[in-house]
C-alpha cells in the first residue's frame, strides 16, 4: 500500500533532522512542505506569531486542537517552561500515529500528551480524566467550523480563567467566519488580529488572538 503524504513528511524528518533537536525537526518539515508537498502545518511565518504568543503567556497548561503531524505541537512544546505541559487533540488516528513519532524524535514527548478523539468529546473530559484545572493557552487549528462551538464548550466546562489566551489559525483561509463573529462581538474576550500568509504560499491568511476577560 503506498505511503501517505504524512508518512513521507515523517520519513523526511527522520532522515534529515537531528534526533532531540526540535528546531531541526521544524526546519525539515518546512523544507519538505515548501519544496516537495504542501501540507497544513502552521508553518514558519505564522509559527513566529505562535512562538511569541506562547512566550508572552508562558503557559503551565496548554491545549492544542488539531495536532496533524505534530509541527505546531513541537513548536509549542519547545518553548514550554520546566514542568509545563501541552495536551494536543487529534481526531484522525493515522495523523495521531505520525505526530506521536514526531514528538518522540524531537525529544518533546515528556511535555506533550496526545489525546485521540473529536474535540467535542475530549474537552468535557479534560478536568476529570486529564486533571486539568484551567487552561492558560489554547491553540485552535482543527475543523474551522468547530472553533466557535468549542470556544463555547471550553467556557461551559469552566476551563478558561481570567487571562486565558486563545490563538486561532486560518481565520482567513480556510476561514472561520462564525468564530470571528462570535469572539469579536463578545465582551468577555479582547481580540487582536495578526495578518500573515497561508503556510508555504503567497495567499493572505491571519491568526486571531482572544484573551478571556473572565
Ligand atoms: N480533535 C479534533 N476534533 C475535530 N476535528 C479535528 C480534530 N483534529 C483534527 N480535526 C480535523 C481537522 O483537522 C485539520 C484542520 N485544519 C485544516 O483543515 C487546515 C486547512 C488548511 C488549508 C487547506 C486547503 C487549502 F487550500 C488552504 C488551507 C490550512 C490549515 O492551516 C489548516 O489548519
Ligand atoms: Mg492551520
Amino acid at each position: 500500500m503506498n505511503q501517505s503524504k504524512e508518512q513521507r513528511i515523517l520519513n523526511f524528518v527522520l532522515q534529515n533532522a537531528v534526533r532531540g533537536d526540535p528546531c531541526s525537526v521544524l526546519d525539515a518539515i518546512d523544507k519538505y512542505c515548501s519544496q516537495k508537498e504542501w501540507a497544513m502545518n502552521v508553518g514558519s511565518e505564522k509559527g513566529v506569531i505562535l512562538d511569541k504568543t506562547v512566550e508572552e503567556v508562558s503557559p503551565s497548561v496548554a491545549l492544542e486542537l488539531g495536532t496533524y503531524c505534530g509541527y505546531s505541537g513541537v513548536r509549542i512544546a519547545r518553548r514550554l517552561k520546566e514542568g509545563a505541559r501541552l495536551l494536543t487533540v487529534e481526531f484522525n488516528p493515522e495523523f495521531a500515529a505520525i505526530a506521536k513519532q514526531m514528538f518522540e524524535f524531537a525529544g518533546v514527548q515528556d511535555k506533550v500528551r496526545l489525546l485521540e478523539g473529536p474535540s467535542q468529546e475530549v474537552i468535557p473530559q479534560l478536568k476529570k480524566k486529564y486533571e486539568v484545572d484551567t487552561l492558560d493557552f489554547v491553540f485552535l487549528d482543527h475543523w474551522k467550523d468547530r472553533y466557535a462551538p468549542d470556544t463555547i464548550l471550553l467556557q461551559e466546562c469552566n476551563l478558561l480563567r481570567k487571562g486565558s489566551v486563545l490563538l486561532a489559525d486560518n481565520v482567513i483561509i480556510p476561514g472561520a467566519p462564525e468564530f470571528l463573529n462570535y469572539i469579536r462581538n463578545n465582551s468577555h474576550f479582547q481580540c487582536t488580529n495578526y495578518p500573515s500568509h497561508l503556510e508555504y504560499m503567497k495567499a493572505g491568511d491571519a491568526m486571531e488572538k482572544a484573551v478571556f476577560l473572565g
